[in-house]
């Protein structure tokens, strides 16, 4: 388990992310990544943003540019808050690049000479006034579900039923909003999921120690109703790969372009290929992640995920992969391990990108910093349920968790220890009884912390991660080094000496949840992040005589003020 491959869903294009978007997918797996680097693996973290589709061109619209031009300027806009919020992506690409484009259409490809691809006959509406066809959310009308009258071509938002554009009642087109429409045949491509399901059943039957969440969604699309079915792949549309059957033309498939849930994942491994690319690596070097025939096969391959988008990681992706393996002249890397989350709420409602509800990632870098935010997100992540953010709750985690545990900590010792003995690390006295019991708790501890990260155990590991900072607090309270500095200056000194280590060793474990806060604290302490496998040891890391300064506050507490005023703000819509 030396090389390990991570990647998070892909956000989508039209808008700025909400923190329900960032704790069910980009965070978590920032919080892996950032652990597996510290301890020592090659890690390849990939993340891009997801571009096609009906939604992009819409909202391109709206902003008055083309969608090319507003997918670059949002790309841009998403890496800017993703650098903010310290997420460490070795390569943040964009599905609309070129080197998704060839690779998508090489997939398909395959999977036509795999027999997985098949082209089916459909009628689709054509709006005259409009001169095109109207897939997806290029469509309204009424549901026929619930008689909702805003209901889109592939869901209806008030009663949450999928959809197909022929199923609405009075249909109207989204972009001319006119009604003169007519069913007319056309020509897509299918991909034959169905064939592949017992292969797909067997495959998932075999990851027992997968989280039920995605097992249990997984097993559900294989299996209800009618089982899983074949999905068209193809769109009448202009913004996407088009479609072509590896570098070839597509005969009877001119125009069209592949489906957004088709290329989007492909763009997993697409951006190994730019983040190549931008280096000037060749192709052996990020075939190593993705071909298991071209040396990726002893690769770790983690997908992090929120729940609505198991059945594409868990069949769809699944599928291309498989299938492509199957026509045999290459293979390449099948996930080994989906980490999905339930939903982040907002305040007693959904976040919601639509209805702007909710707190979104620049709202909240501009008004605290990235670790404050990523501390409450990670300790209350949406693993076993849907969980809700509050901002109370939010005030709380701050306030007790970070100032008044591991900032305060932080703070007092260094303080105190310039004020008697100098910015160094003092000498004198010995560990005794106190500290021997501190060593034995904290070993168990980081132990379990470290199952824990392994297992991506999130809360788990989080509230240890707290229980590990609490034990130091309790220890110096117990201790009290100010009293015992009047009496005997040396056992003064032997505190010290311990807790300038145990802050050492609190920024190394606390580094995949709270980076910049690690930083400052070990360049404070001049110190560097070995991973504290043995605490005894680790706790004896910085000699006597060892120069330090005196970091900034680490933590701010949030007022009462400051959090009824937040409420208030973010009580509405986004403007
Ligand atoms: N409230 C939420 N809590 C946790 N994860 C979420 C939430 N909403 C979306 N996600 C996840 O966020 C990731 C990125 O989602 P994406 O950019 O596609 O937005 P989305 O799913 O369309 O959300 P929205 O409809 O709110 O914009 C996906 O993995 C998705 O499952
Ligand atoms: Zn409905």
């Amino acid at each position: 388990m030396d090389r390990i491959l991570i990647t998070s869903a892909i956000p989508y294009i039209n808008g700025i992310k909400h923190l329900g978007n960032l704790v069910g997918s980009q965070l978590p797996a920032d919080l892996f990544a950032r652990y597996n680097r510290a301890r020592g693996r090659e890690v390849m973290f990939l993340c891009a943003t997801d571009e096609h589709g009906t939604p992009a061109e819409l909202a391109a619209a709206k902003a008055g540019k083309p969608v090319d031009e507003y997918c670059a300027e949002m790309w841009q806009v998403q890496k800017d808050l993703s650098d903010g919020f310290g997420l460490s992506f070795d390569k943040f690409g964009r599905s609309s690049s070129e080197q998704n484009k060839a690779l998508t259409q090489y997939f398909a490809g395959r999977l036509f000479e795999a027999g997985l691809i098949e082209e089916r006959s459909e009628t689709q509406v054509y709006s005259h006034a409009d001169g095109r066809f109207l897939p997806d959310r290029y469509i309204e009308g009424t549901c026929p579900n619930c008689g909702y009258d805003r209901a889109r071509g592939d869901q209806c938002e008030n009663c949450t039923k999928q959809l197909d554009p022929t199923d609405l009642i009075d249909p109207r087109s989204a972009i001319s909003g006119s009604t003169e429409l007519e069913q007319r045949e056309t020509k897509h491509l299918y991909l034959l999921q169905s064939r592949m399901r017992d292969q797909l059943r067997d495959w998932i039957n075999s990851k027992t120690d997968w989280p039920v969440l995605t097992t249990s969604i997984a097993k559900k699309w294989l299996d209800d109703g009618d089982g899983l079915q074949d999905r068209g792949i193809t769109r009448d549309l202009d913004w996407g790969v088009p479609v072509m059957r590896g570098t070839e033309d597509w005969p009877g498939m001119e125009g069209k372009v592949f489906y957004v849930w088709f290329d989007a994942p492909i763009e997993y491994i697409a951006a190994a290929h730019e983040w190549a690319d931008a280096q000037g690596l060749s192709q052996e070097d990020w075939y190593r992640w993705w071909r298991t025939d071209q040396g990726a096969e002893d690769v770790r391959y983690v997908q992090f995920m929120g729940k609505d988008n198991v059945p594409f990681h868990t069949l769809s992706f699944p599928t291309t992969i498989m299938g492509t393996n199957g026509v045999g002249h290459e293979t390449w890397k099948l996930v080994d391990y989906i980490k999905s989350f339930n939903y982040l709420n907002y305040d007693g409602g959904q976040f919601s990108t639509s209805q702007g509800r909710g707190v979104f990632m620049d709202q909240a870098l501009s008004i605290l910093p990235a670790d404050y935010w990523r501390w409450w997100l990670l300790r209350n992540a949406p693993e076993t349920s849907d969980a809700e953010f509050t901002w109370q709750s939010f005030q709380g985690a701050v306030n007790k968790d970070l100032a008044d545990v591991l900032g305060n900590l932080v703070s007092r010792v260094t303080k105190f220890c310039r004020s008697k003995f100098g910015e160094e690390v003092p000498s004198g006295g010995v560990n005794g009884e106190a500290e021997a019991r501190l060593i034995n708790e904290l070993q168990t501890r980081v132990e379990t912390y470290t199952r824990h990260m392994e297992d991506i155990e999130i809360r788990k590991a989080a509230s240890e991660l707290r229980a590990i900072w609490v034990a130091g607090n309790e220890y110096l309270q117990s201790t009290a080094p100010w009293a015992a500095y009047k009496e005997d200056p040396a056992r003064a000194a032997g505190i010290i000496r311990l807790s300038l280590n145990l802050i050492r060793l609190y920024a190394v474990l606390s580094a995949p949840f709270i980076p910049n806060a690690s930083k400052t604290m070990l360049e404070a302490l001049n110190a560097d992040d070995a991973w504290p496998d043995d605490v005894a040891a680790a706790l004896a890391h910085l000699p006597e005589g060892h120069a330090f300064t005196v970091p900034e506050n680490l933590f701010a507490k949030i007022t009462d003020d400051q959090r009824d005023a937040w409420v208030t703000q973010f009580a509405g819509q986004r403007a």
